[in-house]
């Protein structure tokens, strides 16, 4: 095939919004295929010194091109004199959060389903050495079947030597850290701190390491518990009016089970949520064989994990 070029599609509306992209519904001319093609401004990314996190996101999409499902796929890229292209999935029921606002929160059927689906992508991801690190239900999507398709790998981590649980960046002083996460808040952008290799995703679901400045992939693990929590809940289990405040609550575990929780989904969440990465359910498990033992939690009983994409998703209500 030859090499595509915008003129190759038919651009429509924008259906997301990356730090430094934004992606388009798009139908291919020639086969009336639609496509989401993630656009990236290649001066804006020069200017931001962001060209390490596009050749990662590249770089990952192409090692999951061997997943036969949970991930978007990426099927060509090309550029212009001003942008990059990424043709990626469309998946056709979008994002999982506005699912969640809609209904308020989800029953526990279709909270195991989808943990469960989320769990599955995560031991494939996990299981070839790359920790996503910006885990959240915005990069949660869901195809037409409304079975999760997980986004975004601009935040992602290729652990060199995946037997490595942790791997550390040389801590920033902390006024210079204080200083860049005030900088952060006015600007109320995903928090990333500037600084080479470091970086971490959405204040919400940042896990603590994120913010010590160690990532393992317990720090998905972390994302998934407070994804749980939102299923649950309906919010994020951490919650203020700026990012440091929120990042304050996180390195103090300082969050609420509200009434009427569901006590399997407080159990699992609350070993999820544990600071110390390496003590988080999951994290004792051997590299690459899965996470049997949140698998074992009883919040899944009954739940067929090799099964689930032949599975009819719950209705959400
Ligand atoms: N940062 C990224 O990598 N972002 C990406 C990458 C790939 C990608 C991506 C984002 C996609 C996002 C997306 C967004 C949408 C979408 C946008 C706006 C509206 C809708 C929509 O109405 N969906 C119907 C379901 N709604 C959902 C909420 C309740 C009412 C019914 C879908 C569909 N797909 C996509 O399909 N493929």
């Amino acid at each position: 095939t030859h090499k595509r070029t915008p003129k190759d599609f038919i651009f429509g509306k924008a259906i997301g919004e990356g730090s430094f992209s934004t992606v388009y519904l798009a139908k291919d001319i020639h086969t009336g295929k639609e496509y989401a093609i993630k656009v990236c401004d290649k001066r804006h990314i020069i200017k931001e010194k962001k060209t390490e996190y596009v050749k990662r996101e590249k770089e990952v999409l192409n090692m999951l091109a061997g997943a036969k499902h949970s991930f978007v796929r990426l099927f060509c890229t090309f550029q212009d004199m001003e942008r990059l292209y990424f043709v990626l999935s469309y998946a056709k029921n979008g994002e999982l959060l506005p699912y969640i606002n809609k209904v308020g929160s989800f029953d526990i059927e279709c909270t195991k389903f989808y943990s469960a689906e989320i769990l599955r992508a995560l031991e494939y991801l996990h299981g070839l050495g790359i920790i996503h690190r910006d885990l959240k239900p915005e990069n949660i999507l869901l195809d037409e079947k409304m079975h999760v398709l997980i986004t975004d790998f601009g935040s992602a981590k290729i652990l060199k030597d995946p037997e490595a649980s942790v791997t550390t960046h040389p801590a920033t002083d902390d006024s210079q850290q204080q200083q860049q996460q005030q900088q952060q808040q006015q600007q109320q952008q995903p928090y990333r701190r500037e600084r080479r290799g470091s970086f971490v995703g959405t204040a919400q679901y940042v896990s603590p390491e994120l913010l010590t400045d160690k990532t393992s992939r317990a720090s998905d693990l972390w994302a998934l518990g407070c994804i749980i929590y939102q299923m649950v809940a309906g919010l994020p289990p951490f919650r203020s009016r700026s990012e440091y405040m929120i990042f304050q609550k996180i390195l103090k575990l300082e969050y609420e089970i509200p009434d009427g929780f569901c006590e399997l989904a407080r159990s699992l969440v609350s070993q999820l949520l544990v600071l110390d990465p390496t003590q988080r359910l999951g994290a004792q498990d051997e590299h690459g064989a899965g996470y049997p033992s949140i698998r074992a939690h009883p919040f899944f009983e009954g739940v067929d994990f090799e099964t689930l994409h032949e599975q009819t998703p719950p209705p959400i209500y």
